[in-house]
């Protein structure tokens, strides 16, 4: 083959149905060139490799657009947040939303519908985002006059979520929003509330038909937690299936959005080199990282209830551990990757009450030092009861019954006040069956760095310099940063998404429901009975001496 060959592609087509013929033709349909090279390294910076789509373009009158390839945008739409004046919509769902329209990838014909319970005026809810915008640390540095443009498109509503009068503003809204731009009516609603709220939000637009699609399409996205437990997941899936179709439903899990995390699929799927090694052959084990050096951040009433099995385990780190060990998808869509990813699942041994002792470890912090300053112990924090029983740490091994894994554990494990912020997943594979060389005892390991610091790297040893033949652990480093782009938000990137109607990077019903039986004996366990050592490490450590003795004896957590 020539090297321009190579550029053109091999001339053979993808076979049909393969994820090869599916990549391409999602390429096409985003206007991307194939075989075109890649576009020249951007300086880091608040630009993002985001693209405006087709179409799109032409309608767009935003001045600030600043990229330059085309990919995909919506059609015309409202985004109406539930719960707007809240935290999560102040530091992450306003900035994600400001960006992505600054870009140019939401277009003009976008708006924004603020509910709450508050009473404002349309005025007082654009001065309260401006202000958000202002002050969050995520939002992008705006272009001069963007964030009066971007005032424009603020509306507000408010009343009772438990009545129909607001389910009724917000639908005239939506005909406002079709008056002012034409084409048809599509609205995501967007759960940013307290969970308690969901269903009844979703039960009044059932009511007043906004969750049906014969004027446009019509989209819910659901915060976390989702639900409690088993039963109460189960419950809310049953009561939103009364109203909206599975295919209208996201349930949010913004790992999922992270570039690292889908990075872990690319790197997984498209290379040769690492996919043989991924299995009970050479893999010894797998290490799950999702440390946290912060503490409650004043969110002590939900962390009471929820703690760090509800708060990190049943989600975020089960779909660090799916992506990691499922099988590959059959096409690049939604429901592939979901079915290999509730497969999965279902292959791992749900925890029960009777093995928990063996399989996790607990831990809540007491007082302790990070960054050389002093912090109190969990239950010294404003909000926490003084005798709490709330873990704030966990580490569980999960054994996966299938061929690809059998033998082969996986240890997961996260915290709040850990002597750092760092996720990882590291690969440890098996040692050479014979050690011929003295030095060489550690394990190869590929570690997936999801934040900070994005990237990947591959522990082996070398030999080093010298006369005798001596063995030392080298590493290769890919740091993310060499792509010269900023990493966008994750809420920006799923926001987008579930406004094009890509379900792929949100959690199924089946998928929610299996990862709550994989942990419901342990909260069974652990709510049922009192951890007599709280508090088990003090803040700055990395968790309890427990969990040293639950990888070992053979093996030791990775030092991060
Ligand atoms: N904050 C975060 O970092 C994260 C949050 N989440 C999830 O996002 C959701 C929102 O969280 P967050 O923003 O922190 O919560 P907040 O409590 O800060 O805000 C929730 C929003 O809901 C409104 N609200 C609260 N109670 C009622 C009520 N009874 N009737 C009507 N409106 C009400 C609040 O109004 P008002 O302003 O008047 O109080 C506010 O607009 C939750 O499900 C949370 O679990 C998920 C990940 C991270
Ligand atoms: O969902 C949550 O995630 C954050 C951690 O998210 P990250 O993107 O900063 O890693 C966690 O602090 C919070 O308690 C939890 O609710």
């Amino acid at each position: 083959m020539t090297t321009d060959d190579q550029a053109k592609g091999s001339g053979t087509d993808p076979a049909p149905g393969s994820i090869q013929q599916a990549v391409t033709q999602k390429m096409a349909a985003q206007n991307v060139d194939v075989a075109q090279p890649a576009p020249p390294a951007r300086k880091p910076g608040k630009t993002r490799a985001r693209t405006p789509q087709p179409g799109a373009e032409d309608t767009s009158e935003n001045p600030f657009r600043t990229l330059m390839r085309r990919s995909r945008a919506p059609e015309p739409a409202t985004l109406v947040i539930f719960g707007a004046t809240g935290d999560l919509a102040k530091r992450k769902l306003l900035p994600a939303v400001f960006g992505l329209w600054q870009d140019g990838l939401l277009g003009s014909a976008f708006n924004i519908v603020g509910v709450g319970r508050q009473e404002m005026t349309d005025d007082q809810f654009k001065d309260f985002v401006i202000e958000a915008l202002k002050t969050s640390k995520e939002t992008d540095q705006p272009h001069p006059g963007a964030l009066e443009k971007f005032r424009d498109l603020l509306y507000y509503e408010f009343g009772d979520f438990g009545t129909d009068e607001v389910y009724g503003l917000v639908g005239q809204e939506l005909d406002r929003a079709e008056e002012a731009h034409g084409g048809r009516k599509n609205a995501l609603f967007y759960l940013s509330t307290p969970p308690s709220l969901f269903e009844p939000i979703s039960n009044g637009l059932g009511r007043l038909g906004l969750a049906d699609e014969s004027e446009g399409w019509r989209r819910i996205i659901v915060e976390k937690p989702f639900g409690r437990d088993l039963a109460s997941a189960r419950e809310l899936n049953a009561a939103l299936h009364r109203v909206w179709d599975e295919s209208q439903i996201y349930r949010i899990d913004h790992y999922l959005g992270k570039e690292t995390v889908q990075n872990l699929m690319a790197i997984r799927f498209g290379n040769t080199i690492f996919e043989p090694l991924w299995n009970r052959s050479y893999v010894d084990h797998v290490q799950i990282t999702a440390a946290e050096d912060l503490g409650l951040e004043g969110r002590a009433g939900y962390y009471e209830e929820a703690g760090v099995v509800r708060d990190m385990l049943q989600n975020h780190l089960m779909q660090l551990f799916t992506l990691t060990a499922m099988e590959p998808p059959s096409a690049f869509d939604a429901d592939a990757i979901r079915d290999e990813k509730v497969k999965v699942l279902r292959s791992v041994q749900a925890i029960t009450p009777e093995n928990v002792g063996e399989v996790a470890v607990r831990g809540q912090y007491g007082p302790g030092v990070i960054d050389g300053e002093p912090v109190p112990g969990y239950r010294e924090e404003p909000g926490v009861k003084p005798n709490s029983n709330t873990p704030t740490y966990v580490a569980v091994k999960l054994q996966v019954d299938n061929w690809r894994w059998e033998g082969v554990p996986f240890f997961l494990r996260t915290g709040k006040r850990l002597p750092k912020k760092v996720t990882e997943i590291a690969v440890v594979f098996k040692r050479p069956p014979l050690g011929m060389f003295p030095g060489a005892t550690e394990r190869n390991v590929l570690a997936f760095r999801i934040q900070p610091d994005e990237g990947v790297s591959l522990k082996f040893s070398s030999k080093s310099p010298g006369q005798e033949m001596v063995l030392r652990e080298v590493v290769m480093d890919f740091r993310y940063d060499a792509f010269g782009a900023q990493l966008e938000s994750p809420y920006s990137r799923l926001l987008l998404d579930a406004m094009l109607g890509d379900a792929t990077l949100f959690p199924r019903e089946d998928e929610v429901d299996r990862a709550w039986q994989i942990v419901s004996g342990l909260l069974q366990a652990w709510e049922s009975t009192p951890a007599p050592d709280f508090p088990n490490y003090p803040a700055g450590t990395w968790g309890p001496e427990a969990a040293d003795k639950l990888i070992g004896p053979d093996r030791r957590w990775r030092r991060l």
